[in-house]
């Protein structure tokens, strides 16, 4: 078996970056201490090297991930040894981390990366999930962790079959809540706007699919591979939550080029670093509040605050500011686990609070 591995995103400005001696390869998969990878002469198991293993025993962040490109020293017997990553354009990654100002990563030692180089970030969000409609909260969270990612959001409300009328309020919802972002109703069963999402893909780019389970994420996959990659569930009639199915591949290919990670890292991806992700998935918010009195503006009850103003004249969702406040306390929340800085500050910040409340006689609240 041979592959071309331009189909799988490898281009002239990754080549000048392989390291003399080496051949390059993408990881499908990771195990302990090697990866499987697919070269051009087909997939082979790859033991991490020596360097690779000081590296990342200093820092998990250097640890080879699903969607690395890595520089690959053959062996004897058609063997070959994992040499290096090839530096990543994106990545996903969990805890204790944050991007340097160079937009690398920098870690303190906890952080994980669940996948990385991914191009397109494709947020799925069903227009019916059980008996509820699409929330908008959820696409915000993800798009945010998108932009955070470095790859490029596109909201897809899926099951469009399910919700015929007022489709275009829904879609209309949806991008009220991702500014700038290409927003597409798809139905795999009826196999619309499947080829919209495959246009995303031309030039062999990379994607992932995040969503919640049941959104159809493995429906919309299959029919991008035009084949059962995946195997999909039954939803559970009562609840309308699916079983969680084993994953088979995490690295699919498409016809035609391009592929799809799906790892069970990034099904399971929920909230983790998201500063800039924020601001960019408000963007909306970011440009009232430059007309805040007050630069610092916390839009709680500041006098001049012209997000308030904003969402009294209904210019601004309510919705959509409690969703901003929600996301800004979990992602200070976040830096606080992480960033000692700020962990000193907020315990500063306690002592104060509990000394002022000792002193009111107060109690905690
Ligand atoms: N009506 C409708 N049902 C769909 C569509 N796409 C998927 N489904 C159904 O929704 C259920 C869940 O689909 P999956 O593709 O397994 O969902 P998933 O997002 O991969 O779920 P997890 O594997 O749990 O993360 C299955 O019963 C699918 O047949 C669609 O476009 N319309
Ligand atoms: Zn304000």
């Amino acid at each position: 078996m041979s592959y071309d591995l331009s189909l799988l995103g490898w281009t002239a400005s990754r080549a000048a970056e392989l390291p003399a001696g080496t051949v390059p390869g993408r990881v499908a998969r990771v195990d302990r201490g090697a990866a499987e990878v697919i070269t051009e002469d087909g997939q082979h198991h790859a033991r991490h090297s020596a360097r690779v293993r000081r590296a990342s025993a200093e820092d998990p962040v250097a640890l080879p991930c699903v969607g690395d490109w890595a520089a690959l020293r053959p062996l004897p017997e058609g063997r070959y040894e994992l040499e290096a990553v090839l530096p990543r354009t994106t990545a996903f990654v969990r805890g204790g981390v944050s991007r340097d100002s160079r937009g690398g990563l920098s870690g303190d030692g906890q952080g994980q990366v669940l996948a990385a180089n991914v191009d397109v970030v494709f947020v799925a969000e069903p227009s019916m999930h059980s008996t509820d409609f699409a929330d908008l909260g959820r696409i915000e969270r993800l798009v945010a962790l998108a932009w955070e990612s470095g790859g490029t959001p596109v909201v897809l409300v899926t099951k469009a079959d399910l919700f015929e009328q007022g489709l275009d309020d829904l879609l209309a919802d949806v991008h009220a809540a991702a500014p700038g972002v290409d927003v597409h109703a798809v139905s795999s069963l009826r196999g619309e706007g499947v080829e919209l999402v495959r246009e995303y893909l031309e030039g062999s780019r990379t994607a992932v699919v995040l969503g919640p389970s049941g959104a159809g994420k493995s429906t919309l996959v299959n029919a991008l591979a035009g084949d059962v990659v995946m195997e999909t569930q039954q939803v559970r009639a009562a609840d309308g939550r699916g079983r969680h199915t084993t994953v088979h591949r995490e690295l699919i290919p498409l016809p035609g080029g391009g592929l799809v990670i799906d790892t069970p890292g990034i099904r399971r991806i929920g909230l983790y670093e998201m500063h800039e992700g924020v601001d960019m998935v408000f963007s909306d918010i970011d440009e009232l509040s430059a007309r805040c009195r007050f630069h610092d503006c916390g839009h709680d009850s500041e006098p001049g605050c012209a997000v308030l103003a904003a969402v009294e004249s209904g210019d601004l969702p309510e919705r959509r500011l409690q969703s901003w406040r929600k996301l800004q306390r979990e992602a200070v929340w976040m830096a606080g686990r992480t960033d000692a800085r700020i962990r000193k500050e907020q315990q500063n910040r306690w002592k104060i609070i509990h000394k002022e409340m000792r002193r009111s006689g107060r109690a905690r609240p």
